[in-house]
């Protein structure tokens, strides 16, 4: 790839992406200066490079839509390493928890930066984020240049006063994000879990989100405990109760999904939920079961992929984890066909991109152009019989050359504008939180 002129980061130009391989033939892209595609078509097209700001040489590299990741924590990369090898449970309320109550906005600015700079390098281009001091993430996608959609993880444990300041919190990001004007940048509501929110704050997020028409963003089942626990106290199990508070809409993203029954399966199926697997967590929290997948998808939900947080997982490299989805999936249910590459192809694509309504996930006039190009004069795209199944079984990030978000070049040549020093910020940040902590006691 040739183009050295530093301009080629800004954004607002046509560009014309040369010699690469687009849904499986040789060609180009055209994208123009609104960030939407243009024109693909096959051979260089001498017409178009006269109109074209920027040329981009690909070299032979797959042209692939961006990837989405529909379950995150982006700022919880400041706690990268922080507890590991540790129970769900134990983690979150002995570990996590105490360290989060002494975050601040700068720290959730700078943690959301460095996940940006992650998923940039994977190939990622938007994402479903839940944390605290939402208006800090947005500022960092605002200008990372990426697609999101923000919660604020809203936890009552059943208490009135606490609702009442979740509910504040909610109410002061959709105000912010609306405000920001950024077609980049959503907001949803973001209960936490049913073992953390009451019947009353799950209701008022499904209230809120239908009367909004934003998305609803909420972890589901994870743990065979949460499962028993929900039936013990309210007599239902965990997606029941969800669709007694109106939880389940076709813009609702259920994280983990792991212990759903089949009945329950039904039920994300005939409401259109977005099921969001997160393989690496799972795994890593010993929770015991892989989601359900091919039941989801017979029953018409829509499943999608997501790295859960730095702290779980311990990484946000989406190339990663689809190859542990397609794994896992196998493994757990015993059976060779299910998620082949294809299917987890679209859940990082077309499917994840459906589930936060970002356009439709795929390379073709008129769509978004968001874009990534993959080096093939790389050892793990050598041979390129096929190259689904290379991205999904044998790529890694570091074939990830140049990433593109609404016609906007994030990534160029393996370069991010800036990196060196949101790396070196986020660092600081991160041991300066502990130390906080230690010494708060
Ligand atoms: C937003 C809150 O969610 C917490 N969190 C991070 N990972 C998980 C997980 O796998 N299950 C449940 N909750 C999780 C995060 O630390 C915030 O407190
Ligand atoms: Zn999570």
């Amino acid at each position: 790839m040739t183009n050295e002129d530093p301009d080629i980061f800004g954004g607002g130009s046509s560009v014309l992406l040369v010699n690469v391989i687009v849904n499986g033939k040789k060609g180009s892209i055209y994208i123009d200066e609104s960030g939407k595609i243009g024109e693909t078509c096959e051979g260089t097209n001498a017409g178009l490079k006269s109109e074209a700001e920027f040329i981009i040489d690909g070299n032979g590299a797959i042209a692939t839509p961006g990837f989405t990741n529909t379950h995150t924590h982006a700022a919880m990369s400041l706690l990268r390493g922080y507890a590991d090898d540790m129970h769900l449970q134990q983690w979150l309320s002995e570990k996590i928890w105490p360290l989060e109550a002494h975050l601040t906005g700068e720290d959730v600015y700078r943690g959301t930066e460095l996940a940006c700079i992650e998923m940039i390098r994977s190939g990622t281009i938007a994402f479903n984020d839940m944390y605290f001091f939402m208006d800090q993430a947005a500022k960092a996608v605002d200008e990372m240049g990426m697609k999101a959609v923000l919660c604020h993880g809203f936890i009552d444990f059943g208490d009135e006063a606490k609702r009442e300041s979740e509910i504040k919190a909610t109410e002061a990001l959709y105000s912010h994000v609306k405000g920001m004007n950024n077609p980049r940048i959503k907001m949803a509501t973001g209960p936490h879990a049913p073992y953390t929110v009451s019947r009353e704050g799950l209701t008022w997020c499904s209230e809120f989100s239908k009367e909004k028409d934003v998305h609803l963003h909420i972890h589901l089942s994870e743990t065979e405990t949460e499962v028993k626990e929900c039936i013990e106290q309210h007599g239902k199990k965990p997606a029941e109760l969800l669709e007694e508070c109106g939880c389940l809409t076709n813009k609702t993203i259920a994280a983990h999904c792991c212990w759903l029954d089949d009945a329950e399966c039904e039920l994300l199926g005939k409401y259109g939920v977005s099921p969001s697997h997160n393989p690496a967590s799972n795994m890593k929290l010993a929770g015991g079961r892989a989601m359900p997948y091919q039941k989801l998808l017979d029953a018409g939900a829509n499943p999608t992929l997501g790295t859960d947080g730095c702290s779980s997982n311990n990484n946000l490299d989406i190339l990663e984890e689809v190859k542990f989805a397609a794994l896992l999936q196998k493994f757990f249910w015993n059976s060779d066909t299910v998620l082949p590459a294809n299917e987890a192809y679209d859940m990082i694509t077309s499917a994840g991109a459906k589930a936060l309504g970002f356009g439709p996930g795929r390379i073709e006039k008129g769509a978004p152009a968001d874009i990534v190009l993959i080096r093939t004069d790389v050892a793990c795209n050598t041979p390129l019989y096929n190259p689904v199944s290379n991205i999904i079984y044998s790529c890694g990030s570091n074939a990830v050359d140049t990433v593109i978000c609404d016609g906007r070049v994030l990534m160029h040549e393996n370069t991010i504008p800036g990196e060196e020093e949101i790396l070196k910020k986020a660092s600081e940040t991160a041991f300066d939180l502990v130390r906080r902590k230690e010494d708060a006691g």
